[in-house]
């Protein structure tokens, strides 16, 4: 299991989720990738911890959807490390 890392680019202003494209997928962007939304993983008291993939380094990682902010912190891990 990888562990929850800070994603540099990350700030409530440069973080957004887009609606579910054509393959019902959502999208989370900052200002410098795109994660592909796989799955919840679970909860903690700060935030949502999903699963991803970062479409530009092809990385899976997980994501942590802050509660009161929308920002998004994740591991730069790969699933298998
Ligand atoms: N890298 C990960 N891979 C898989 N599941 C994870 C990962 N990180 C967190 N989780 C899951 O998400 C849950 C919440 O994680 P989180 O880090 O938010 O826990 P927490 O330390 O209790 O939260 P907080 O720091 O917000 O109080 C975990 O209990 C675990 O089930």
């Amino acid at each position: 299991m990888s562990s929850l890392g800070t994603l540099e680019d990350s700030s409530a202003a440069s973080v957004s989720l887009t609606a579910p494209d054509a393959q019902d997928c959502f999208t989370i962007n900052s200002s410098s990738s795109s994660y592909k939304v796989l799955d919840f993983l679970g909860e903690g008291g700060f935030g949502t911890i999903i699963s991803s993939v970062n479409l530009r380094t092809r990385k899976m990682v997980a994501l942590k959807i802050m509660k009161d902010t929308g920002s998004a912190r994740d591991a730069e891990h790969e699933a298998g490390d």
